[in-house]
């Protein structure tokens, strides 16, 4: 039976209305697709505390969660995922890559000009509608 595993994603969006958009890197699983940042919740961990851990740990920042926008599951090849994107802001500190390829901040409209990780298309489409 496939594993199933929770991964929570932060939208993150600036004064701009801009999203921020995170490529994974070619060593990383799903390989040079985009995603939310974030990552898997460990065990009896809550989804708030693993998005804000997720986030220092790859981005170097802090974030206060502020609604749970959209939540999916996805069966990929190997596992099945469920996506649990959350919105957020930056309360300190400025996003910087450490494990992704490339950070990039884009307006609503623009999101489905890049190659989406497939769990996260559900969710894009829900904010390029909002
Ligand atoms: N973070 C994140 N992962 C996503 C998204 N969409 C999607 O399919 N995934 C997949 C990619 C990975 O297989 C999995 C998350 O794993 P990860 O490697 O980013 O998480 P992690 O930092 O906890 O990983 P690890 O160090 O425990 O390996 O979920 C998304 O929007 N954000």
């Amino acid at each position: 039976m496939k594993k199933v595993i929770n991964v929570v994603a932060a939208i993150i969006e600036n004064k701009q209305n801009e999203i921020l958009c995170a490529l994974r890197s070619p060593q990383m699983s799903l390989p040079n697709r985009w995603e939310f940042p974030g990552g898997k919740v460990e065990k009896g961990e809550d989804i708030f505390s693993a998005l804000k851990r997720e986030i220092l740990e790859e981005l170097d920042c802090q974030i206060k969660a502020t609604e749970l926008f959209h939540e999916n599951t996805h069966e990929y090849d190997r596992f099945i995922i469920t996506l649990i994107c959350i919105k957020a802001n930056i309360i300190e500190g400025t996003p910087t890559a450490s494990e992704h390829s490339k950070l990039v901040w884009l307006k609503r409209e623009n999101l489905d000009s890049l190659k989406w990780a497939p769990a996260d298309i559900p969710a894009v489409t829900t904010l390029i509608n909002e």
